[in-house]
């Protein structure tokens, strides 16, 4: 099995800020696309909430909650764990897409530090905590039932920045072009 090159954030690496074009402090992060699993208000969709927060260091951050729900059960009556590391993905990748976009996740670990109730509702925090070059660095923690109640998971995650071609190439034509993008356009990206 070949290892993945390492999370650990690399001593050169600099803080990642907000693009000035993105969402202030305080303000609610937009819905990033209407068929989007982590974030749009789907019936089978995780539903994530997520606001842009202060950062000590000046970096982009996040807050996000989602409520757990009957249909999201792995052992009775708790979280299947996919989905705590499907919910980190969506508040990783929303605070990624305040520094830079797109991007894309490249690698994400998580780790489960506490079974979590159904019915409950989680209380995410995403950072971006360094840049260099292509890569940002970023990392999470989701609490239990208030902003800052017990700790129930924490994420690393490494995001690429990618160009627009990367969706060109690999989307499905008929969801480009419903966003408005011109046939033309993702014939010349496959060409
Ligand atoms: C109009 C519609 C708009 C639509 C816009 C809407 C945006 C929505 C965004 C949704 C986000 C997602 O859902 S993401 C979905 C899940 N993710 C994906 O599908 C990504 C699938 N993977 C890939 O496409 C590729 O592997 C990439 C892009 C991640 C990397 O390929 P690449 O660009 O060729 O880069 P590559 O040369 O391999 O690597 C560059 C550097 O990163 C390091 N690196 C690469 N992968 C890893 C890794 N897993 N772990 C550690 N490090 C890694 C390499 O070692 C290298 O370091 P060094 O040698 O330089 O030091």
């Amino acid at each position: 099995m070949v290892a993945s090159p390492s999370l650990e954030l690399p001593a050169e690496a600099t803080v990642a800020e907000r693009h000035e074009k993105a969402p202030a402090v305080g303000e609610r992060i937009p819905v990033h696309s209407a068929v989007c699993f982590g974030c749009a208000d789907l019936p089978h969709g995780l539903r994530l909430e997520s606001w842009v927060t202060d950062d000590e260091a000046g970096a982009a951050a996040i807050s996000s909650r989602m409520v757990l729900r009957e249909e999201q059960q792995g052992a009775p009556g708790l979280l299947h764990g996919g989905l705590l590391t499907a919910a980190f993905d969506e508040v990783l990748g929303s605070v990624v897409a305040l520094v830079t976009r797109p991007c894309v996740t490249a690698r994400l670990e998580t780790d489960f530090r506490a079974p979590m109730p159904i019915g409950s509702t989680l209380w995410l925090r995403g950072r971006v905590d360094g840049r260099l070059g292509r890569k940002l660095y970023v990392s999470g923690r989701a609490h239990l039932d208030a902003p800052d109640g017990p700790v129930v998971g924490t994420a690393s995650a490494l995001f690429l920045k990618v160009e627009m071609d990367h969706f060109l190439r690999n989307s499905r034509p008929e969801d480009l072009e419903a966003l408005g993008v011109p046939a033309e356009r993702i014939r010349a990206a496959r060409a």
